[in-house]
């Protein structure tokens, strides 16, 4: 069930509603009343898609099914659309159409007068037909101006008529490769984008009208209907000017060079001063009377059929998007109430202000205590840089790790630096005892090789914890940009203040460091009591010049210790103090990570719970800070953004409703059908 095709049978793409009361349109009433009867299912549908355009739901990016004329300059799109309403449309040489013209045909049986009305720019005036063609050219002349520019501003024509089909159709300004005097430069990309806009979208029925003499392949408008519809699918063709050029006409529409899907339909328009009814008795003998057209199949001539076919399609393509335009309308519905509901209450008090601006510092103080410190990061899933737990201990590995790399031992000059110690602190005294000066003074050396790593740590760690707390701020702040820079300000204060005092910390422990070798770790005995069951050995190696000099000591590696038999005075006690120093080295280092994680968490709490509530506060009440009642301010943007979202909910409830009336006209219809 769909489309009729080119040989007027019926093709799948597009369900029909019901085709049997359609068989009533018909195609042998050759004067207007063209159509005779209509589906009065398809009428109801037909008004919800028009109420709907006129709604302007298109503006909230949901597309309506509409048969589009296009065609290239003066081809003969207005007169088709006259043939089709029996009214006069402004018709002539060069172009006419300067702005989209929605023409709403709607049959009425009851009236024995026209009833027409012309709407633009939030306007309806009643024309009568005499004056139609005068109205649009001065209706045209608002929208476009004098002369001949375009706009895309449409401008609606309902007409009321017995006997015309119920058809809403969109007649575009001609295509026109060259600009003639008076028009634009560009016209011709202007015309592109208004047709391109109006036929891109898959619900637009492309009715694409040719001048019989021309060659249909040079056509602009088959160029641009074959850009967005490449099977032709959705494209049906009037040809005009059948009288003008009726030799190869039949070959032409039979060949079907230009690929069109919905068919061919050949025509005879009004010409001159004559009737419509002239016209369609005129046209009627020409395509049963000569010689060449009357061969054309009757199921591709005259304007009734094309009426008919039209009817059809419309039908078709309307029940096919019905149900997925309601969709669309009820989905955008919820998403922008939901959006709405979302956005900040206008505040009209202080303390409406006080309790937002209060709302703001505990949620804000919630993110961060999930994030920095119990590792929740549900509410940045995807943006890594806000998984701070992890993030933090990563930072603290790499700290680890670059102290344990720092003074490292040096293989070749093993004990060089104790022996040199040792003989600089020589003095009177027992030539076994070793000095605690001595111990002191390595230590404070390898303190001093690494006092820069942990400040370096606290400044990295601060200036990630600034950015962490500045996008929680911001996001929880979005509503009232007017407390964003308060508030960053602040953030970025406090965080100055908690870096110097980190930096000030780690000066302290660094210093404790190199004042006292102290622990009361037992690893550090076990470990030396370890380290020295070596000396043994390294000592027979000293001792025998002619042994090998190659030593495997743990904690150090293979190494060759022939260099240390000059100074076999002192390198029993430069080992001594070196296996010291290499056990106390690790409580050292192990003292320097863990108190920093126990410092920095402990940095971070009182930042979060004490700390950032006051200095925000502070510096929103700071003379530069603008006071609580700024939030009373409602932010244009937030405006903007409100307002747009009340218009477009509007819109669409009121969208919602015309399309529930034909549902459930729809169901009903089912129901009573069914029964
Ligand atoms: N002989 C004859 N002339 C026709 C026929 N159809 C249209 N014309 C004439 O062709 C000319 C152009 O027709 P319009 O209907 O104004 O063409 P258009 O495509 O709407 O023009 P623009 O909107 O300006 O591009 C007019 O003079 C019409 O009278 C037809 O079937 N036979």
């Amino acid at each position: 069930m769909a489309y009729q095709n080119t040989n007027g049978c019926i093709s799948d793409s597009i369900e029909i509603l019901d085709p049997k009361p359609l068989a009533a349109v018909a195609c042998d009433v050759v004067h207007p009343p063209i159509v005779a009867s209509f589906n009065d299912r398809i009428r109801p549908l037909l008004d919800c898609i028009d109420k709907l355009r006129h709604l302007n739901v298109m503006q909230e990016g949901i597309q309506l099914p509409t048969i589009v004329v296009v065609g290239d300059q003066s081809s003969g799109k207005s007169s088709v659309l006259e043939s089709l309403a029996g009214i006069s449309l402004p018709r002539g040489q060069g172009i006419c159409t300067r702005v989209p013209l929605v023409m709403r045909l709607q049959n009425d049986p009851n009236i024995t007068a026209p009833n027409l009305q012309l709407e633009y720019n939030n306007k309806s005036l009643p024309v009568d037909e005499i004056s139609i063609a005068d109205a649009i050219i001065h209706a045209t002349d608002e929208i476009a101006g004098h002369g001949k520019g375009i706009s895309n501003c449409p401008l609606t024509l309902v007409v009321k008529k017995n006997g015309v089909p119920d058809l809403t159709m969109v007649d575009l300004p001609g295509i026109t490769r060259v600009a003639v005097q008076g028009q634009p430069e560009d016209i011709y990309e202007q015309v592109y984008d208004i047709i391109m806009k109006y036929i891109v979208p898959e619900e637009s029925i492309i009715l694409n009208v040719l001048s019989a003499t021309v060659d249909f392949p040079t056509c602009e408008s088959i160029r641009m209907s074959q850009k967005v519809d490449k099977t032709g699918e959705r494209t049906l063709a009037v040809v005009t000017k059948a009288d003008k050029a009726p030799e190869g006409l039949l070959e032409k529409v039979t060949a079907d060079e230009v690929n069109i899907g919905l068919g061919y339909v050949c025509v005879r328009n009004r010409i001159g001063n004559e009737s419509y009814e002239e016209a369609r008795s005129d046209e009627e003998r020409l395509f049963s009377t000569h010689p060449l057209l009357s061969k054309i199949d009757k199921s591709m001539v005259r304007v009734p059929i094309l009426a008919q076919k039209l009817v059809r399609i419309q039908a078709s393509i309307i029940s096919k998007c019905l149900p997925e335009i309601v969709r669309k309308i009820n989905d955008r519905l919820a998403a922008n109430l939901a959006e709405l509901n979302r956005l900040p209450q206008h505040l009209t008090s202080v303390a409406e202000a006080l309790t937002a601006f209060m709302r703001i510092l505990s949620s804000s103080k919630d993110s961060l205590k999930k994030i920095l410190l119990s590792g929740e990061f549900d509410e940045y899933p995807d943006e890594k840089e806000m998984h701070s737990a992890a993030r933090i201990v990563e930072m603290l590995n790499q700290y680890s790790n670059e102290l344990h790399s720092k003074n490292f031992e040096k293989v070749d000059e093993f004990l060089m630096e104790e022996i040199m110690v040792l003989q600089e602190t020589k003095g009177i005294g027992l030539p076994n005892f070793l000095p605690r000066a001595v111990f002191l003074n390595v230590l404070q050396r390898k303190v001093t090789e690494i006092a820069a790593s942990p400040e370096d740590f606290v400044g990295k760690l601060w200036n990630y914890l600034e950015r962490v707390v500045v996008i929680v701020l911001m996001h929880h702040c979005e509503n009232y940009p007017q407390l964003q820079s308060s508030t960053r300000r602040a953030a970025q204060n406090l965080i100055a203040k908690k870096k110097n005092e980190s930096v000030d910390w780690v000066r302290e422990i660094i210093g404790m460091e190199k004042l006292t070798d102290y622990t009361c770790n037992p690893d550090y005995l076990t470990t030396y009591s370890k380290f020295m069951a070596q000396q043994h050995t390294f000592m027979e190696i000293m001792n025998d010049h002619g042994k090998y000099s190659m030593i495997n000591l743990e904690g150090v590696g293979v190494i060759d210790v022939g260099h240390l038999r000059k100074h076999l005075d002192v390198v029993q006690q430069a080992f001594d103090l070196k296996m010291r120093m290499m056990a106390y080295w690790k409580i050292v280092l192990m003292r320097l990570v863990d108190s920093m994680a126990l410092h920095i968490m402990f940095s971070i709490r009182n930042m979060i719970n004490n700390e950032m509530e006051n200095e925000i506060i502070q510096d929103l009440m700071a003379p530069h800070g603008g006071g609580i009642e700024r939030m009373l301010d409602e932010s244009p943007l937030v405006a903007e953004k409100r307002n747009r979202l009340k218009k477009s909910v509007k819109l669409l409830k009121e969208s919602k409703e015309v399309v529930a009336n034909i549902m459930d006209r729809i169901s009903l219809h089912d129901d009573h059908e069914r029964d």
